[in-house]
């Protein structure tokens, strides 16, 4: 996939490719916050006295770090959504000119809050090794969350280039669909069982393999870090649904651009 070449980037084989790899993406990031507690002061409003600013640990340092990444130019690209869009800066570096891929209307479609109260509250509690604080490792899990964060709004968001493809290659069905507002119609349209049911026995069989010393895999000393079935569980109760909602966000508005 090359976002200087759209029909590379519109194609729904490439796109569900770019998706599976985004899964080890996610998985080794989940591993890396498995080592930590649950740590709710890095998430909890005003824990930390920060001058000048009113938010979780977490936001200041996510905020501080897209600022910088925003300055290598980051969210120029189509496939990046910031947490904190009113707060980047222009890139430092000169601007690509890429391709119109998205509706004009697509970097308004950001469900970056949703992501992150989803995060906190669901996937936290099911990959840390322990509830309650670890103040030695704040630090440590604060970038581990923002790893996380950043690759699962990546993958949520990929939802946009799903949409735009479905849509181009269905034009006249998913035009039916808006015009009706039929978002029930929508859901029923995007969804496709035998896809969805691949990834997670995928991640029942990568959570198995990538969370384990595979020198131990057949003893039963092997035990996965992050337990398989709950990878399953945050797909399909959170990061699926998530993306769908990203599909559907988009084509309710894409006739805007007809
Ligand atoms: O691959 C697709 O067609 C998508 O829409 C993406 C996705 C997903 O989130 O992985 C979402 C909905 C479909 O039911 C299947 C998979």
């Amino acid at each position: 996939m090359d976002f200087l070449k759209p029909e590379t980037v519109l194609d729904l084989a490439n796109i569900r490719d770019a998706l599976v790899r985004m899964e080890d993406t996610i998985i080794f990031n989940f591993l890396e916050r498995s080592q930590y507690f649950s740590s709710p002061s890095v998430y909890e409003l005003g824990k930390f006295e920060i001058p000048n600013f009113q938010g979780s640990f977490l936001d200041w340092t996510l905020m501080n770090l897209e600022r910088v990444h925003s300055q290598v130019r980051r969210y120029e690209s189509p496939d990046e959504v910031p947490f904190f869009p009113d707060e980047i800066l222009p890139p430092l570096l000169p601007s690509i000119n890429y391709p119109k891929i998205l509706a004009s209307f697509s970097d308004e479609i950001n469900i970056n809050d949703l992501i992150k109260e989803n995060y906190i509250e669901h996937i936290v509690p099911l990959i840390s090794t322990g509830s309650g604080e670890q103040p030695e490792n704040l630090g440590s899990c604060t970038v581990c969350d923002i790893d996380n964060l950043q690759a699962l709004s990546r993958r949520i968001h990929f939802g946009k280039f799903v949409a735009e493809a479905k849509f181009q290659n269905e034009r006249e069905k998913y035009t039916k669909l808006i015009q009706e507002k039929d978002i029930a119609g929508i859901e029923e349209a995007i969804t496709n069982s035998a896809v969805e049911e691949r990834i997670l026995l995928r991640l029942i069989e990568k959570g198995k393999a990538y969370g384990v010393d595979p020198t131990l895999k057949f003893s039963q000393n092997a035990q996965s870090k992050v337990s398989p079935e709950y990878l399953a569980k945050i797909y399909k109760d959170w990061v699926i649904p998530l993306t769908k909602k990203v599909e559907v966000d988009y084509l309710l508005r894409r006739l805007e651009e007809e």
